[in-house]
């Protein structure tokens, strides 16, 4: 039943985003307008959705569709939190690929993978309506030593309900042993900036980039959570998935990072009084840090040593582990010290969260941060934000 009110609401979304002034004894009035900036830009239906949705009336599947610019697909974590996983369709084919903010390459294992490296795993195979990319190949390598290459296919990926058409989805003819033994994972979707995509001779644009002009707003969020679901949403903050305000800092984006300063960072709530430069990074599992403030973070930890064997610091797994914070504007996101005795590393010793960024020039806050903290991820700005989940 459609009652009044929505007449009323329908008809004052269907008018110009502008205030039409009530005419006056005057001879006349003039209009201000102002421009709609693109990136605030929603498509109609979605006023008409959200009019019909406030007034408890139904929303018709064609206006649902037209107005879909927002998406949310559930990411899982892997054993130990070591990875997380996302079911994505590309092409004719639902795959598990590990969403990664520090790089800008979607690959997946394919029909080009040597049947020996792809065992376990699902693979890309491309769309009757798929185009092979004439000439382009790519080869990747990421920080911990593994790497993949293939040939490029343009074909439809559908991440969350959002669909993009003409996707460059990297298909592999090669791939690292660390992927062929990950059975976890069928491939990479990068969400850093597209200047760092590997294709050659032409560059491609990332899964966001392509969509973020059709999304009510330019951005994603990465709600990552120990071991248990979180999702990655595109389009829209939700404010019942976190608490108290996002705190947002400009990200630098010339490295095709989402690279950010840290204000300040403290070990069990002792400031150290200096800053952090770092980057956000879904695909690396732990907290890499310049050496002084890791060997400053494990002199707090009595049994803490680094042991060449692990490649890392390691202490007793009983020991009392502190939380590790870090404070952008008036907030302060804090990794609970649970978080940081990572995994085990063999009879009572464990390894840590928090390892040596070896001396690469910037940190790198990896899932062990992220999981901690809800994170937008805004291409205007670009920014990026956090709040506690
Ligand atoms: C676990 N090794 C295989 C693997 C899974 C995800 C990735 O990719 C990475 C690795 C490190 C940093 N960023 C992305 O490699």
């Amino acid at each position: 039943m459609v009652s009044n009110k929505l007449v009323a609401a329908l008809t004052a979304y269907s008018a110009v985003a502008a205030a039409v002034p009530v005419a006056s004894q005057t001879k006349g009035f003039s209009l201000v307008q102002e421009a709609i900036p693109k990136s605030s830009y929603r498509a109609p239906a979605a006023h008409l959705a959200k009019a019909l949705t406030k007034f408890g009336a139904p929303v018709p599947a064609h206006v649902a569709a037209a107005a879909a610019s927002t998406g949310s697909v559930t990411t899982n974590p892997s054993d130990g939190d070591e990875e997380y996983v996302t079911k994505v369709t590309v092409g004719d084919s639902t795959l598990n690929l590990d969403f990664d903010t520090g790089s800008a390459d979607l690959w997946a294992f394919s029909a080009d993978t040597p049947s020996s490296e792809r065992s376990g795993h699902n693979y890309y195979k491309p769309s009757d309506s798929a185009t092979k990319v004439s000439g382009a190949s790519w080869d990747i390598s990421y920080g911990d030593g593994s790497s993949a290459s293939g040939s490029v296919y343009k074909d439809t990926v559908t991440v969350g309900g959002v669909t993009f058409d003409a996707q460059a989805v990297e298909a592999a003819s090669s791939v690292s042993s660390e992927f062929t033994q990950d059975t976890s994972i069928d491939g990479l979707l990068g969400l850093a900036f597209s200047s760092i995509n590997t294709v050659s001779p032409t560059p491609q644009k990332t899964f966001f980039d392509n969509v973020k002009s059709s999304l009510d707003k330019p951005l994603f969020v990465a709600i990552l959570k120990h071991d248990t679901a979180g999702s990655y949403d595109f389009g829209f903050t939700d404010d019942s998935k976190y608490s108290g305000d996002i705190a947002y800092t400009d990200v630098d984006s010339s490295q095709g990072f989402w690279s950010f300063t840290a204000d300040s960072y403290s070990i069990d709530g002792q400031d150290a009084g200096s800053s952090i430069d770092g980057i956000a990074d879904t695909g690396t599992t732990l907290v890499l840090l310049d050496d002084d403030v890791v060997e400053a973070y494990y002199e707090t930890i009595d049994s803490a040593q680094y042991d060449d064997s692990q490649g890392g610091y390691v202490f007793d797994c009983d020991a009392d582990v502190p939380d590790f914070a870090i404070t952008v504007g008036d907030y302060t996101a804090t990794i609970p010290g649970d978080y940081i005795n990572f995994a085990s590393a063999g009879s009572s010793t464990c390894y840590g969260g928090i390892q040596s960024n070896s001396g690469i020039g910037f940190s790198i806050f990896g899932d062990v941060f992220l999981k901690s903290q809800y994170v937008v991820f805004d291409a205007s700005g670009p920014q990026i934000g956090f709040a506690a989940q």
